[in-house]
């Protein structure tokens, strides 16, 4: 019998100034996902084994067989829990624009890996999630908050495992992004960071990323300072020289705004009185106002109540 769950995941922004690798918020803005696979030990297999139908963003640009990124994750996920399936169906309905710097490939990764535990309905645990989905993405920043919401602080401990912390965001900071019409490969941008930086630098984003997680939950008027950073924004602007030039200016008057994630996007760490601003100064941007999501990716319809129905179309 074939089992099916609906996944919600969101957006979110890593790094968000002097945090890299460590820092990340989740936003308003979500990929919606329809697993369905049968995993009974010896199945029919059918033909083909995977199947996988986009809608939105992105969908004239990935695969459709198991080298996409969400039937990867539910497969990695399955054989990792123990199971085998014998076929896979994967329905995406995608928001997140892809390779702006928003997270879309943790949120693919995240709703495949929750997909898959809810299918393999057993008792995985949260952490046990949080590991394989950060093996798949490779650093835990985007994937932490898109799994527990809110603002999270990640690292990897001394075993070599991810882990994260979560705190509320203070409901004056308002999230707004400035997207625009060219992505930047997360792969290309990590390629163009040295290999060592100045200890001052060191010392000037350690201070600040401190402050950043005081400034996101109980002071955002410190914001423009806490989201100062000398460590990778810089050095990625030959990359991306229109998301430095806006960050700049944004900065200039008085906006807390910092490179989302790996770029190009930009995010402004706003209060509502700045919207019109961020608009004015992100013209020929696509500019959106997000809130924070508090709840991190929601199981929408669990596996037992679509048993042996095929996934719906979002689209
Ligand atoms: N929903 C999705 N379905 C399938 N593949 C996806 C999906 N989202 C992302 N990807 C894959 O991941 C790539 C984008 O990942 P990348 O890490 O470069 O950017 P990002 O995740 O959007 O940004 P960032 O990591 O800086 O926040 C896409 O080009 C695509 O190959
Ligand atoms: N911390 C990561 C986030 C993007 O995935 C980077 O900036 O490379």
């Amino acid at each position: 019998m074939t089992r099916a769950v609906r996944v919600r995941v969101p957006a979110t922004a890593a790094n968000i100034g002097p945090g890299f690798d460590a820092l990340g918020l989740a936003l308003g803005m979500y990929d919606v996902v329809d697993v369905a696979a049968d995993t009974r030990t010896g199945a029919e297999p059918r033909s083909p084994l995977v199947r996988v139908s986009v809608a939105g963003n992105g969908a004239d640009d990935v695969p459709r067989d198991e080298n996409h990124l969400v039937a990867r994750s539910v497969l990695s996920a399955l054989a990792e829990f123990g199971k085998q399936p014998s076929m896979l169906d994967v329905h995406c309905h995608n928001v997140i624009p892809h390779g702006r710097g928003l997270g879309s490939s943790a949120a693919a990764i995240v709703a495949g890996v929750l997909a898959a535990r809810e299918l393999a309905g057993g008792e995985i645990t949260d952490d046990a999630v949080l590991q394989l989905a950060n093996r798949l993405e490779g650093h835990p920043d985007n994937v932490a908050p898109c799994l527990f919401g809110g603002l999270t602080i990640a690292w990897i401990d001394d075993a070599g495992m991810a882990r994260a912390t979560r705190r509320d965001v203070h409901p004056d900071v308002r999230p707004m992004v400035c997207v625009p019409s060219t992505s930047l490969a997360t792969e290309t941008a990590r390629g163009l960071l040295p290999a060592s930086v100045p200890h001052a630098d060191a010392v000037h984003n350690a201070g600040r990323a401190a402050l950043l997680v005081d400034a996101l939950t109980d002071r955002p008027e410190l914001l423009l300072d806490a989201t100062e950073d000398r460590l990778h924004q810089a050095y990625r602007e030959p990359a991306m020289p229109e998301t430095l030039a806006l960050v700049r200016t944004m900065r200039r008057h008085g906006l807390a705004a910092v490179v989302s994630g790996a770029g190009p996007s930009v995010l402004v760490l706003a209060r509502d009185e700045d919207e019109g601003r961020v608009r004015e100064l992100g013209a020929g941007w696509h500019v959106s106002t997000l809130t924070v999501e508090h709840a991190g990716a929601t199981i929408e319809t669990r596996a037992d109540d679509m048993l042996g129905s095929r996934p719906a179309d979002t689209s």
